[in-house]
């Protein structure tokens, strides 16, 4: 059972046995509330033998139902305290381990998992899904098996008692409940269908905050707003069609239940007339075939629920089951020389990205990757530090394979500068103090200042003070990629990846820009995707790579002489500088 509860629920074996509880206390608990109907009962029982032999005497024992009434009263109060315990503290206590897990298999994730579009779907998860499943696990689910446990104690205890009448009030159980499953086909579809689109809706609403400055500046809102118009409209017909479907089903279902009290009403009256029933068994039936259908109501509409439960709990098992990466913890290489041995990539099966790839990336050299678009020099880079896990080959740091390395462990080592800064609505001070949390105001000032960032933060209404606005938004493309330089001087760490800024910057801000980036690689590993040639002509070694491939390797004088592609890129550059002197 445990198992089951585990499996169906995406549940910790703690939590299952905490369901377990919960499921165990709410049918003792339901029972314990039948105790004022079984008292009732017999104060009737009594009262009617008194009516009818007029020689005993109910006075004697109303006392006895007082001490009943307020035993029961206490034993009810105190059932219900621990049920809410198993049920709301427990289950809110699992939330919370399931929401800690979730956050924890995005910490074992690839980097280079959280695309744009995995993270309005990602955040869906984890807090709405998990809100939802909290919410059916505290208030729906413990109550659906209690309910089940207990109606089907009261039917047989029923059946014992007169099997005829039993009959009559639950032949339309099973009926309702087939009808139900019937449709569950149907129910789940539907669902599913809701969700995806909702999902897709998340996704467009949040690329289309994203993009606002692209898609003002093409004018193409009108286009969004017709494209999220037309995804709102869709959702709304799936969710009015879940809805009717849903409706239609479960009401389908009470009509039938309804048909249990005349059934009880006929059988009853029939067999009284017959002399086969006591008038007291036949009120005893009647009272509780009208108190019986509720809870089994209460399990139909619930149910409901559970099935929408289902496509929630599929998401949350897919997130589990996303491919992690893991590595030991314990990692001190002896040296940070970075090695490429017959790489092979792809982030999409059956369409190749990087073919064969082998090269070093010597310390304390500074090391280009160079190509046309599209050929592989982000991929490169972002494997060097283990942002994916590549197919085939090998990559080592110090001589180590970075596969068998923790990705935190391993990220201690490197500092990565790419284009797409991300900067956080706080202080600048706050935003470099990224690249090392302990780091002091004073050791923040000193790598702002290495990394040209100083002149232009002093400018700043609070200088390191100031908020910088979401995203950064107050500073320039140039002094964003100087923030992000900074932080990487003070974590100092002795790899640097960096991805050179592609966008046309003003010459001032170009040469800041270098100078800050000549302080940062002194003496480390450096892998850099370089788009000008002064930076190309300054390394030590140049890497070609085009469609996957490399196609030349060597020193920069070294490719010059052999004219292939880089000679190439160095003369159409050179041509371009010309044009524009001419
Ligand atoms: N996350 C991804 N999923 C699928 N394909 C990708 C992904 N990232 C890159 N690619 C593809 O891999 C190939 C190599 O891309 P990469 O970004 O490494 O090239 P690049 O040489 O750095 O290009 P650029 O100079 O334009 O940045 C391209 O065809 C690109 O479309």
């Amino acid at each position: 059972m445990l198992n089951y509860f585990q499996n169906a629920f995406a549940m910790s074996e703690k939590g299952a046995k905490n369901l377990m509880n919960a499921i165990i206390l709410s049918t003792i608990m339901n029972i314990s509330f039948m105790l004022p109907m079984i008292f009732g009962f017999q104060f009737l029982d009594q009262s009617m033998r008194v009516m009818l032999n007029d020689s005993a005497s109910a006075i004697g024992s109303i006392s006895y139902y007082a001490v009943m009434s307020v035993a029961s009263l206490v034993v009810m109060f105190v059932i219900a305290y621990f049920q809410y315990d198993s049920t709301y503290t427990r289950i809110y206590e699992e939330s919370a381990k399931r929401r800690i897990s979730l956050a924890e298999t995005l910490r074992k994730l690839p980097l280079a998992f959280f695309g744009k579009k995995d993270i309005a779907d990602l955040s869906a998860t984890i807090m709405e899904d998990a809100t939802q499943i909290e919410q059916l696990f505290s208030h729906a689910v413990p109550q659906i098996f209690a309910a089940g446990i207990t109606l089907v104690m009261m039917a047989v205890m029923m059946f014992i008692y007169n099997w005829r009448l039993a009959l009559a009030v639950f032949w339309v159980v099973p009926v309702a409940f087939l009808v139900f499953y019937l449709s569950r086909k149907f129910q789940n579809k539907t669902h599913k269908e809701v969700y995806d689109i909702k999902r897709d809706i998340s996704d467009n609403i949040q690329e289309t905050l994203d993009s606002v400055h692209e898609i003002k500046s093409y004018n193409r809102e009108d286009d969004y707003r017709q494209i999220l118009d037309d995804k709102l409209d869709s959702y709304e017909a799936y969710l009015i069609k879940s809805e009717l479907l849903l409706g239609a089903f479960v009401n389908f279902a009470y009509t039938i239940l309804k048909l249990g009290l005349p059934s009880v009403m006929l059988v009853g009256g029939a067999l009284l007339i017959r002399g086969e029933v006591s008038v007291f068994a036949y009120l005893v039936f009647l009272v509780i075939t009208a108190r019986v259908y509720n809870p089994i109501m209460e399990i139909v509409d619930n149910l409901a629920l559970l099935l929408f439960l289902n496509v929630r709990i599929n998401r949350m098992k897919e997130m589990d089951n996303m491919p992690r990466q893991e590595g030991r913890t314990e990692f001190s290489p002896k040296h940070y020389d970075i090695v490429f041995k017959n790489v092979d990539f792809s982030y999409i099966d059956g369409i190749q990205t990087l073919n064969k790839v082998s090269f070093t990336a010597k310390q304390g050299e500074v090391t280009a990757l160079v190509g046309p678009s599209g050929g592989g020099k982000s991929t490169v880079a972002k494997l060097a530090a283990r942002f994916w896990d590549i197919d085939r080959g090998k990559i080592t740091l110090g001589g180590e394979d970075i596969a068998g390395i923790d990705p935190e462990t391993l990220m201690q080592y490197y500092s990565i500068v790419f284009q797409d800064v991300t900067l956080f609505n706080t202080s600048v001070m706050e935003n470099i103090r990224l690249g090392k949390k302990d780091a002091t105001d004073e050791a923040v000032k000193e790598a702002a200042r290495l990394a040209r960032c100083d002149e232009f933060i002093n400018k700043l209404p609070d200088g390191y003070n100031t908020l910088i606005g979401e995203n950064g938004e107050r500073l320039s493309g140039g002094e964003r990629q100087r923030i992000s330089i900074a932080r990487a001087m003070l974590k100092d760490a002795p790899i640097i990846l960096l991805d050179e800024a592609t966008a046309s910057l003003d010459a001032e801000n170009e040469s800041k820009i270098q100078s800050a980036l000549s302080e940062l690689v002194k003496n480390k590993t450096v892998l850099i995707i370089a788009h000008r040639m002064r930076t190309v002509s300054g390394a030590d070694k140049v890497i070609v790579i085009k469609d996957g491939r490399i196609k030349e390797i060597g020193s920069p004088s070294d490719l010059k002489r052999q004219n292939g592609i880089f000679a190439g890129m160095l003369r159409t550059q050179l041509q371009d500088v010309s044009k524009i002197m001419a």
